[in-house]
This record gives structure tokens, C-alpha cells and sequence, in this order.
């Protein structure tokens, strides 16, 4: 089998070959994903939760006897009666109604072999379509360990269409379906015709869908005598509500202790690594402004944020594997009391859980609330979560100016107020909820909240292996992209105009950026910042990560010969600790970052939104930022 990701949005722009057109459709978190990613070699991002996708994608493989196949991995929905954002992508593209989106020739109804009653109540209701469709019986492997055995003749009888098994996590386990789907293909798929008069099932018709489904399991499925309880016995303890609580609070804290614990020697060593291309720059370009550019630029620019990759894979690690092991929808259940006091929906969890990488994606998995007041409240707080473009603002400000010391019984200050950092994030958004709620939606009902608990796994290296290599790319592609034009706009700001011959001042000084940071110097006074600050906070708007670029290029040009080698040493002896934490707190709140904005535009259908969480992040960043200014002047540490 041959595989290509990231294929052509269109099954048309595959010139001169026959492609048959499938679609993977089924209940969430039943491995869809797994298995899209089985067959076209992708890397989506899979997660033992629900509701993990949340958009179309696209793919493309060949299978072994050669055929061409476009593969959709949809978003998991339980019925085409669709309610919540995701829920519709799935239901309007089996149903022929996404202009962009041919309708599938082939349907392949994925189900979770362990727990079938929803899964085979939807295939009930895609089968009246009228679309060629076949059940896959996924987590074969699961269904077998535990002494589940279905009657794959007998189902694929009663349902009248043919049922095949697979094991989506595990190469082997995809033959019988590739196979299968062989077979299928070998001769053409009638064009598929639109459903044009379908209408949702009603709650009665669901009822009768679900009683026939019922049927089917009875006659079917052989259960095991006794039930598999490993899950229930973890649950006793991970969903208590004390026990519980004790737990989730433990885990972040052990992840963000190692976050700076486990980093420091690979971030030594990506320092290493940058310093010597800095001496070997030196040795081979003669002293002007390709050298200052290649140095100052690009290698202390983009150095100074890359060096955070290692940090970004920690944290990344252990999410990724709590994700994969099944605790993510445990710690969703065991927020959610916290979380509906403050107004947000218990569906929020996740995508708040996703905002920790980056806001973006976080917005989008607001798709799976089906309230559109519940929605908007979770999409209005999202850009408070600790973002990973965060984490080089705050490692590298706490490097330089907090102590690296045990506080007691070997928990390090350092990782205690990145901990902080994470938690006032957390608080804020509850708080920026609690107003919104009592402002705008005075009157707004919560929904009960339901979500389907999965059932523990063993994580997969290949799935945690895949989420990080995913982020480690997606890091150090803004790092080529983003950052490294960014800091050839910084540069230039920095070295032009060129200062008179026979200065003694820094060339910086004459500088368009000195220029640009004194011009903005009476506003920021007051929160502490310094020119090379405000300079450093326009290109932050890009992406946040960028202001540390930034202050690297802006120090390292104007670095005169008894300042420190690294950025951090230089920050520590030209800030006042006063200045460095009114830093961190304007970066908990500030909205630097334009493409959650636009995200926020998007998902929402207007800018009015966006142009709300501006306004706020920024009264936040401005009045903390001040507040934390003020204060610490005031207990001299000015
Ligand atoms: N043991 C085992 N685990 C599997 C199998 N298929 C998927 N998984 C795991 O099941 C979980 C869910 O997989 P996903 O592919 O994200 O499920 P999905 O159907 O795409 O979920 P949504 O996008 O939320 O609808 C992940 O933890 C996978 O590693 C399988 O055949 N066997
Ligand atoms: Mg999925």
C-alpha cells in the first residue's frame, strides 16, 4: 500500500486516474482517525477522547492491488440528526451537501467492536441513504481480549451490508480491510445519488432505530460472563471527588517540574549548537552587515526561540500520553462543577485542554458544544490558556530572574512559578467567564453534560510519537517562517539608519527601532517596560514567541563588551526584577497573537467578537502588568 497525505482537496485533480471516493463516518472516538491514518500514512492527531476531530480531511493511498482511493476522515457524531458544529461537517457530507465535497461513492461505517449499541443505531440510520456502505469493526483487538465475540456473518446478514474487522492502531490489523476493500473496488461504485428528500430522524424514530440496534446485539454479540472492570477499579480512585482532584492537581504539577527539570541539558546543548555556527559565522564572513545579519539576526534571533524545543516536547509528552491513556475525559468530568460555577460548559474542557498548545486549534474543537451561547463563552476565554508560544516569554524570564532553588522537599521555585503562570491563566478565564456570563448572557441554560467516558488504553507510542513530532514541526516551522521574516524586519529596524562614523554611542541608538521604542516609551513607562521592550512587543503581535527573537536581536546588536553572553544573563543585568514580572503578568493576558484573532473572526462569522477579546486581553495586560509594576517598585524592587 502507497500512501500520500495532504492530498488534493478534490478527487478531480487526480489527472487520468480512476479514484473511488470513500468516507469514514462513526460514533466518536471509535478510531476513525487511527484508521484514516493507517491507510494514507498521515499524521492526524489521534486521542482516546471524544470529539478530537472536528473538521473534513482529506487523504489518498493505493491499495495493494493498485487501485486509487480518497479517504475522508470526518468528525464522530452519534446520529445524522446532527446538533453541535462538528456533528453537521459529518452529516452534510454523507448527505451530498458540502458544494466543495463530491458525495462519497462508499461508505465505511466505523464502530468501536467493544461497545456497538450507538455505533450500529448510526448505521441503521446511514444504511437508509441508500450510499453502498460497510460496518468496520474497529478495536478488534480490545473486543478479543476482553471475550467479546460478534457473529460477523450473522450482523452482516441482518444488516444487509458487509461487516469487516480491523485493528486501526496496528499495521496488521488493517488486511482484512484492505482486502476487503479490494474486492469492493473491483468492480466500478455507481455514482452515488443524493439523498435529496432526507429528513432527521425524530426522537421516536431514533428510538426504533436504537430498539432494532438493541435487536441486533442480542442475536448477534456473545458478551463475557463477567464484565471487564480494570477502567471501573482506576475510576474509583482517578474520579473521586477528593481523591480525584488530589490527582489531576499532582499530575500538572509533576509535568510542569519536569518541563524545567528534564529541558536543561538538550537546551544546553541547542545553546552549544547555536553559538558555535555564531564563532563559525565569525571565522568565515568578514566583519559588516552580512555578518551582523547572519549573527545578530537570524542566528540570535531565531537561536533564542528555538533553544525552547525541548521544553515544548516535555510538556507535550506527558499531555499526548495522559490524551492517548483516556485520563483527559476523567479530568473533563472532574472540572466540571469547577468550570459550571464559572460558567462554561464541561464540554469546554478539551478544547481549553488544546488552547495549552495553542489557541487556535482550541477554538476550533469548540465546535463540538452544541450551544451556540456556550460556544462563544468558551471561544472568548480560550486565549488565556497558556499557549506554548508562551512558554519561551516565561522560561526565559524566569531563567534569568527567579532563583534556581528547591523551595521545599526538592519542588524547584522555577517550576512553582511556571506552575503559578499556568494557574493564574486558568483563573482568569474561569473569572473572564463568571463576568461575560453575568454581562451579556444573563439568562443562558446549561445543557446537562454528557461524555461518553472511554475506556483506559495503553497509550501508543506510535500516537504519542506522531503528537510530537507534529508539534516539534509545527515549532520549529513558525521558528523558519514567522520568526526568521520577522527578525529580518527586526534587523533592519535595528542596524538602519546607519549611526555617524565617529560615534562612541552603540549603533543601535540611531536606529529606526530606538526611535519606534522611545516614541512608545509614555505608554509603557508605567508597566515598567524599556524601549527595547516596546520594540520587541510590535513583532510579538505576529506571534508571541517573537518578542524573545526580537529582544535577542535587539541585545545582541547592542551588546557592548562587558555584557553577559546569553540573552537571559544580558536581560538579568539591565531589568529590574520589578520590570521582568510586570512582563510575565502582561504576557498571561496579552492578545498578541493575530491569528487567533482571525480564528476567532472565522469561527465566529464576524469581527465583533475578535475585536471583544482584543479589548479585554488588553485592559487585562495593561492593568496586571501595572498593578505588578507598581507593587514590586513599591517593595523596592525597582
Ligand atoms: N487498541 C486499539 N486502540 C485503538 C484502535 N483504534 C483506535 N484506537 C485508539 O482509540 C483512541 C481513539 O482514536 P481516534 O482515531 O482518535 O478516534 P476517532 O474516531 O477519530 O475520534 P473522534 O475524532 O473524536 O471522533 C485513540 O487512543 C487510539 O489510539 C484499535 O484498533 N485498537
Ligand atoms: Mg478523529
Amino acid at each position: 500500500m502507497s500512501h500520500c497525505a495532504d492530498a488534493p482537496e478534490r478527487a478531480g485533480e487526480v489527472t487520468g486516474v480512476q479514484v473511488a471516493r470513500i468516507a469514514l463516518i462513526g460514533n466518536p472516538n471509535c478510531g476513525k482517525t487511527a484508521l484514516f491514518n493507517a491507510l494514507t500514512g498521515s499524521r492526524q492527531h489521534v486521542a482516546n477522547y471524544p470529539g478530537v476531530t472536528v473538521e473534513r480531511k482529506a487523504g489518498l493511498f493505493t491499495t495493494p492491488e493498485g487501485r486509487t482511493v480518497r479517504v475522508l476522515d470526518l468528525p464522530g457524531t452519534y446520529s445524522l440528526r446532527a446538533r453541535s458544529p462538528d456533528e453537521v461537517i459529518a452529516r452534510n457530507v454523507v448527505l451530498g451537501r458540502v458544494a466543495s465535497e463530491a458525495l462519497p461513492e462508499f461508505l465505511l461505517c466505523v464502530a468501536d467492536a467493544t461497545d456497538l449499541r450507538l455505533s450500529l443505531r448510526l448505521a441503521l440510520e446511514l444504511r437508509a441513504l441508500g450510499t453502498p456502505m460497510a460496518l468496520v469493526l474497529n478495536m478488534a483487538d480490545i473486543a478479543r481480549h476482553r471475550g467479546i465475540v460478534i457473529d460477523e456473518q450473522k450482523l452482516a446478514a441482518a444488516l444487509g451490508m458487509p461487516v469487516v474487522s480491523s485493528v486501526a492502531v496496528r499495521k496488521a490489523g488493517m488486511k482484512g480491510l484492505l482486502a476487503f476493500l479490494d474486492e469492493k473496488l473491483s468492480r466500478p461504485l455507481p455514482e452515488p445519488v443524493a439523498a435529496a428528500d432526507w429528513q432527521a430522524p425524530d426522537r421516536h424514530g431514533l428510538r426504533d432505530l436504537q430498539r432494532e440496534a438493541d435487536r441486533l446485539i442480542a442475536v448477534c454479540v456473545t458478551l463475557p460472563a463477567q464484565t471487564y472492570s480494570t477502567t471501573a477499579r482506576i475510576d474509583k480512585v482517578l474520579l473521586h471527588p477528593v481523591a480525584g482532584l488530589v490527582v489531576l492537581f499532582a499530575i500538572l504539577f509533576v509535568m510542569f517540574q519536569a518541563v524545567f527539570t528534564w529541558a536543561q541539558a538538550p537546551m544546553d546543548l541547542i545553546t552549544d549548537l547555536f553559538d558555535w555556527l555564531g564563532v563559525l559565522a565569525a571565522q568565515y564572513l568578514p566583519h559588516g552587515p552580512v555578518l551582523s545579519f547572519i549573527r545578530d539576526g537570524v542566528l540570535n534571533g531565531v537561536g533564542s526561540v528555538v533553544v525552547f524545543l525541548p521544553q515544548i516536547l516535555i510538556l507535550f509528552f506527558f499531555i499526548l500520553v495522559l490524551e492517548d491513556f483516556g485520563y483527559m475525559a476523567r479530568a473533563a468530568f472532574l472540572m466540571d462543577r469547577i468550570m459550571g460555577g464559572a460558567g462554561l460548559h464541561g464540554r469546554a474542557f478539551i478544547p481549553l485542554l488544546s488552547s495549552f498548545a495553542c489557541a487556535i486549534p482550541g477554538i476550533m474543537a469548540t465546535r463540538v458544544i452544541d450551544g451556540r451561547r456556550d460556544r462563544l463563552a468558551t471561544i472568548l476565554v480560550a486565549p488565556l490558556m497558556t499557549c506554548s508560544a508562551r512558554i519561551p516569554v516565561y522560561t526565559l524570564i524566569i531563567g534569568a530572574f527567579i532563583p534556581d532553588k528547591d523551595v521545599f522537599w526538592g519542588v524547584q521555585l522555577q517550576g512553582l512559578v511556571m506552575f503559578g503562570l499556568y494557574a493564574l491563566g486558568i483563573v482568569a478565564a474561569l473569572g473572564v467567564s463568571f463576568i461575560m456570563k453575568r454581562l451579556i448572557w444573563r439568562k443562558a441554560q446549561h445543557d446537562p453534560f454528557l461524555l461518553q467516558l472511554p475506556d483506559y488504553k495503553l497509550p501508543s507510542p506510535r500516537s504519542v510519537g506522531i503528537g510530537l513530532y507534529q508539534r516539534g514541526k509545527a515549532f520549529l516551522h513558525r521558528a523558519g517562517t514567522t520568526i526568521f521574516s520577522m527578525m529580518i524586519v527586526i534587523w533592519a529596524l535595528c542596524s538602519l539608519p546607519l549611526p555617524p562614523k565617529d560615534t562612541v554611542r552603540p549603533a543601535i541608538d540611531y536606529s529606526a527601532a530606538a526611535w519606534i521604542g522611545h516614541a512608545l516609551a509614555p505608554v509603557f513607562a508605567p508597566i515598567g517596560f524599556n524601549w527595547q521592550i516596546n520594540v520587541a512587543l510590535i513583532p510579538g503581535m505576529a506571534a508571541r514567541e517573537v518578542a524573545v527573537a526580537a529582544l535577542g536581536t535587539v541585545y545582541s546588536i547592542s551588546a557592548s563588551a562587558d555584557d553577559p553572553g546569553h540573552l537571559g544573563g544580558v536581560l538579568a543585568a539591565h531589568w529590574s526584577i520589578a520590570t521582568a514580572l510586570a512582563l510575565l503578568a502582561w504576557y498571561v493576558f496579552s492578545p498578541q497573537c493575530a491569528s487567533t484573532l482571525a480564528t476567532i473572526r472565522r469561527e465566529t462569522g464576524g469581527w465583533r467578537w475578535a475585536a471583544l477579546v482584543f479589548v479585554y486581553m488588553l485592559v487585562l495586560a495593561y492593568g496586571s502588568a501595572f498593578i505588578t509594576y507598581q507593587a514590586a517598585c513599591a517593595f523596592g524592587l525597582g
